[in-house]
């Protein structure tokens, strides 16, 4: 049930006793959409975050028996860090999602080598270009300070990243909160997604998000969950 928030924030709630069953559950539902858009298109596209939350739940994910060989995943953002650093998001993600069944699926990395993270922003929106957009899944991470993908609030360029309107792929953040520079899909490309599922668990992060849906400045999870034309589905566990 969509819990109806202040102005057009609108959520559904799914808590969870423990993480495992939080994993199961939204592995499974992750699972059955990508199923189906493969039975209506042949193909499926998803996205997912990095960090330190998703591990469990890739590893459920990665078990799930779909059709792997049909899917693209790409990330929702990324350190600007070659794959061998333990700071690389898609060294998370193929070590722990694209393994079991899921390592039949093709992945698309963000980071490229670039003399800089405008240039591999550049090359990363030509790179992704011929994916099979809109995405069908998208799994988002919240820090306790309300930035989700790279939206993070101190960064230089975050009324582009946040622009709904944009047209851009894959933009470069410079933010002093998220660490190294940063590589993230456009506020417009996460939003477009058939299923937008906010992957949250532990007492702090679940204080953070109901600070961020009530009055007061809009944080970065506010403004997307706002921008979204359908209801979110947050997933929390304590
Ligand atoms: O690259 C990243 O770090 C993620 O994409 C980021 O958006 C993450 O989801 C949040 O920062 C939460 O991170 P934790 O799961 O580590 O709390």
């Amino acid at each position: 049930m969509a819990r109806e928030q202040l102005s057009a924030a609108r959520y559904s709630w799914n808590g969870f006793a423990d993480r495992q069953d939080l994993a199961t559950a939204l592995a499974g539902q992750i699972a059955d959409r990508l199923a189906g858009a493969i039975a209506e298109r042949g193909t499926a596209l998803l996205a997912v975050s990095g960090g330190t939350t998703p591990a469990k739940l890739f590893a459920v994910l990665s078990t799930a028996p779909i059709a792997w060989d049909k899917v693209t995943v790409t990330l929702v953002d990324e350190r600007f860090v070659p794959p061998s650093s333990p700071r690389s998001n898609a060294g998370l993600v193929a070590a722990n999602l694209l393994q079991n069944e899921a390592a039949a699926a093709r992945f698309v990395p963000l980071y490229h080598e670039a003399a800089s993270i405008e240039d591999a922003a550049a090359a990363d929106s030509e790179a992704l270009r011929s994916l099979p957009w809109p995405l069908d899944v998208v799994i988002l991470g919240m820090g306790g300070d309300g930035h989700t993908a790279s939206f993070f609030p101190d960064a230089g360029n975050l009324g582009e990243l946040l622009d709904p309107a944009s047209r851009r792929i894959v933009l470069p953040v410079h933010a002093a909160s998220g660490g190294e520079p940063r590589l993230t899909l456009s506020m417009a490309r996460i939003v477009a997604a058939g299923f937008v599922a906010l992957h949250i668990e532990g007492d702090d992060k679940r204080t953070a998000f109901d600070g961020a849906m009530g009055p007061g400045a809009k944080k970065p999870i506010r403004r997307v969950i706002e921008a979204a034309p359908r209801p979110i589905e947050v997933f929390w566990a304590p």
